[in-house]
């Protein structure tokens, strides 16, 4: 397959190093991170192990974007500028691994040549040319736009999902096309709203959202999701969305949350594509979602003050 890597920082670099095993590979990426890839390749390192050699560049012609599949793995706010950039080309599929409901802005610009996608394995930058692989997990992709269709047409297999996991899975990455992909979007959702915020805001490692109080938050957010979930049309229970944030917890225990790394270091959240977009779609459904408004007014007022500094 001709595969383009559309923001290849940490995870897309991770996703595109191991893809190149068996692809064409192209990434987009900043510099200095680009030129080193360019010059002498990609390692993967930790708990992958990987030397290839992708394309890199920093300034992809429309040329370039007319390939089988474009993964994009921007940051959720980058996301419109990256579907704008990708309109120049033409590829045939587009499938987003960033976390926050980012899909409908792809969409927006693109079609519905786009998938959704959300991974589980873990990914950190070592420096230019370099990433490290800090947990294997899964990558699921599927269709999305289950909750705008009824009846025969919901569900989120499909044969172009399927060629997607395929490829995915010939490289070594674990890869499943899933029916579920509606629902599994928003229950990620839910696990990131219940785990991220909180942890960025009270510093603290995933697995202290084991005990009160902390878990009592958590636990709020994600129901509110659920309830907001359904009013769209989705079958995700309050107890389905506090069990998913329960696992990832246990699961990710030693784990520092994206969102908490970010405010450590920092530089702007995802807080508006995560407890933001449960709030937005909340207020649109007429459902109250008072701890994600919480955290979204916090951590943005956070980025204001940031940004302003
Ligand atoms: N890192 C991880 O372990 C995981 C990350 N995610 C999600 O994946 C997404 C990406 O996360 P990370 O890789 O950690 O972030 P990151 O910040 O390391 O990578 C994003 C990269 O996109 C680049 N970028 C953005 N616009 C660009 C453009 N126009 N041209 C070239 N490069 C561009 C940025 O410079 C950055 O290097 C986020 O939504 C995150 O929540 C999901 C699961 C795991
Ligand atoms: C699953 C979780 C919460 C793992 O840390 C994550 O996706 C994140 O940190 O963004």
């Amino acid at each position: 397959m001709e595969i383009v890597v559309f923001g290849a920082g940490a995870l897309g670099s991770m996703v595109g190093g191991i893809l190149a095993r068996e692809h064409h590979v192209t990434l987009v990426a900043r510099d200095p991170h680009a030129r080193r890839i360019a010059g002498q390749g990609l390692r993967v390192v930790g708990e992958l192990d990987a030397h290839t050699r992708p394309r890199a560049t920093t300034a992809p012609t429309p040329e370039d974007l007319t390939c089988d599949l474009v993964l994009v793995t921007v940051k959720a706010y980058d996301t419109d500028e990256a579907a704008r950039t990708l309109a120049t080309g033409d590829p045939e599929l587009v499938c987003s691994l960033s976390n926050g409901l980012t899909e409908e802005t792809l969409a927006g610009h693109l079609g519905d040549r786009v998938l959704a996608g959300s991974a589980t394995y873990g990914a950190e930058l070592v420096g230019p040319g370099e990433v490290r692989c800090t947990g294997v997990g899964r990558i699921h992709v599927g269709e999305f736009a289950d909750e705008r269709l009824d009846g025969d047409e919901a569900g989120g297999a499909s044969r172009r999902a399927e060629r997607v996991a395929a490829a995915f899975r010939e490289a070594g990455l674990d890869c499943t096309a899933d029916p579920e992909m509606p629902r599994r979007r928003w229950e990620k959702l839910a696990v990131n709203a219940g785990i991220n915020a909180v942890t960025a805001l009270a510093r603290v490692p995933n697995g202290a959202l084991a005990d009160a109080p902390g878990r009592a938050v958590a636990h709020r957010a994600a129901r509110e999701t659920a309830r907001v979930a359904r009013s769209q049309g989705l079958d995700l229970a309050d107890d389905e969305a506090v069990a998913a944030v329960d696992t990832v917890v246990r699961e990710t225990a030693a784990n520092r949350s994206s969102m908490r790394q970010d405010v450590e270091s920092g530089s702007r959240t995802e807080v508006d594509a995560i407890n933001g977009a449960v709030v937005d779609r909340g207020t649109a459904a007429g459902i109250d979602t008072p701890t994600n408004r919480t955290m979204a007014d916090l951590l943005g007022t956070w980025e204001r003050e940031r940004i302003e500094e």
